[in-house]
C-alpha cells in the first residue's frame, strides 16, 4: 500500500484583488452547505452579496496579506511540510474553495501511485459549512477520479486530548501574562444549520440547555462541540466559570446565528468592567482573515472604544510543535492498517452522518 495524508482547509482568494475575492466568495457561498437554500434563491442571495462584499472583503484581505500570500494558505503549507517531515510519508494539502483545489490534489496523489489516504479536515468541530462540506467534496472527487483509493476520515476532534493540550500549551504564555477574562470566540453558523444537522430532529436548540444534556445529536452539533472545547480548556487550566465565556463571530446576513455575537460580547465585557481581555479562537487552527482582521483589528477597536484597557489575542495553533504532534498521532492512527502498526487501531472511528442538501 502507498499511504498518504490529506489535509483540507477552507481556502482563500488567490490574491486580495476584488475580482479574485469575488470568484472566491462566489464559489464559497454557492456551496449548498454554506447557504443552504434552493439553488435559485441561493443564486439570488449570493448575487446580492456579490454587489458590495468583494470590495469590502478585498480591503480586509489587503490588511492581512503577506508577501508569500494569504496567512491561511501560507500557514497550512508550513504545517503540511512539518507533518511530512515527522511522518516520513506524503502529506498533501487542499483547499475546499479555490486553490490548491481538491480535484487537482487528488489527481496528483493518484498519479503518484497513492492508494490509501487518511483525510484530516483542518476543522476541529462539525459544521455542515466546514467539516462536512470538506469531507463530502473529497469523497465525491475520490469516487469520481480515483475510486481505487481507500479513504478514511478523521472524525471531528473538539475534545481530542492532543488538540486540547496543544491549545493550552500554545496559550500558556498569554495565560501567564495575566488577564481579567478569557473569551472563546468560535466562528458562528446560522441556528437553522444547527437544527438541520440534528439527526434526532428533537434536541438541538429545542431541549432546554440542549448542549449540556447527553444526546446522539452531539456528534454533529457544532454548538455542543464548541462548548466542549471551551469547557475542557477552562477546566484543565483551572479557570473559574466567571472568568471565561463563549461567543460566535463572523455572522453573515439577517438570519439568526448562534449567540452571543462576539462583537457584542466584547463590548458588553468592556462595559461590565473587564479591563484586560484575552481572546482565543479555537475553531480556527490557522490564523486567517477572521482571526487577524475581525478579532485582531476590529475586536480590539470595539473593546477599547467600549472602555476596556488591555486587549490580547492568542494566536491560532498554526505551526506549534504540539499541534504537529497531534496531527501526527491522528495520521498514524488513521493509517495504522497501511503502516502495520499493531499498537494502533486501523479504524479511525465513525464519521458522522451527512446532512441532506438541496441539489446544487
Ligand atoms: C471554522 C469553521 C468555519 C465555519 C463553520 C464557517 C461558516 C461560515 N462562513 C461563512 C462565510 C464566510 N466565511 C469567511 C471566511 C472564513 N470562514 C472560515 C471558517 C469557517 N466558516 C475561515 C477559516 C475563513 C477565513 C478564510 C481566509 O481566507 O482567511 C468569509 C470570507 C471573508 C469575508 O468576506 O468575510 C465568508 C463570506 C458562512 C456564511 C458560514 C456558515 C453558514
Ligand atoms: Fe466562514
Ligand atoms: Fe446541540
Amino acid at each position: 500500500m502507498n499511504p498518504a495524508v490529506l489535509l483540507v482547509n477552507l481556502g482563500s482568494p488567490d490574491s486580495p484583488s476584488v475580482p479574485d475575492v469575488r470568484r472566491y466568495l462566489n464559489e464559497f457561498l454557492m456551496d449548498p452547505r454554506v447557504i443552504d437554500v434552493p439553488w435559485l434563491l441561493r443564486r439570488w442571495i449570493v448575487g446580492m452579496i456579490l454587489i458590495r462584499r468583494p470590495k469590502q472583503s478585498a480591503h480586509a484581505y489587503q490588511t492581512i496579506w503577506t508577501p508569500e500570500g494569504s496567512p491561511l494558505i501560507v500557514i497550512s503549507r508550513n504545517v503540511q511540510k512539518k507533518l511530512r517531515e515527522r511522518l516520513g510519508l506524503p502529506v498533501e494539502l487542499a483547499m475546499r474553495y479555490q486553490n490548491p483545489s481538491i480535484p487537482d490534489t487528488i489527481h496528483r496523489m493518484a498519479r503518484q501511485g497513492i492508494d490509501r489516504v487518511h483525510l484530516i479536515p483542518l476543522f476541529p468541530h462539525y459544521a455542515m459549512s466546514s467539516y462536512e462540506t470538506a469531507v463530502v467534496r473529497v469523497q465525491e472527487v475520490v469516487a469520481r477520479q480515483a475510486p481505487h483509493i481507500r479513504l478514511t476520515v478523521e472524525p471531528p476532534y473538539p475534545d481530542h486530548p492532543d488538540y486540547i493540550r496543544a491549545l493550552i500549551e500554545s496559550a500558556r504564555p498569554w495565560l501567564e501574562k495575566g488577564f481579567d477574562h478569557l473569551l472563546f470566540s468560535f466562528h458562528g453558523v446560522p441556528e437553522r444549520q444547527i437544527r438541520k444537522t440534528d439527526p434526532t430532529r428533537s434536541h438541538c436548540l429545542i431541549h432546554p440547555d440542549c448542549c449540556h444534556v447527553p444526546s446522539p445529536a452531539h456528534a454533529t452539533c457544532y454548538r455542543h462541540q464548541c462548548f466542549r472545547t471551551a469547557e475542557l480548556f477552562a477546566q484543565q487550566v483551572g479557570l473559574p466559570k466567571d472568568r471565561w465565556s463563549v461567543a460566535f463571530q463572523s455572522r453573515l446576513g439577517r438570519d439568526p446565528w448562534l449567540r452571543p455575537y462576539t462583537d457584542e460580547e466584547i463590548a458588553r465585557l468592556a462595559r461590565s468592567g473587564i479591563q484586560r481581555l484575552l481572546v482565543i479562537c479555537p475553531a480556527f487552527v490557522s490564523d486567517c482573515l477572521e482571526t487577524l482582521e475581525e478579532i485582531g483589528i476590529r475586536g480590539r477597536e470595539t473593546f477599547l472604544e467600549a472602555g476596556g484597557r488591555e486587549y490580547a489575542q492568542i494566536p491560532c495553533l498554526n505551526e506549534h510543535p504540539l499541534w504537529i504532534e497531534a496531527l501526527e498521532r491522528m495520521a498514524r492512527r488513521g493509517l495504522a492498517d497501511a503502516l502495520q502498526n499493531p499498537q494502533s487501531s486501523s479504524d479511525p472511528g465513525p464519521v458522522p452522518t451527512v446532512t441532506p442538501v438541496t441539489p446544487s
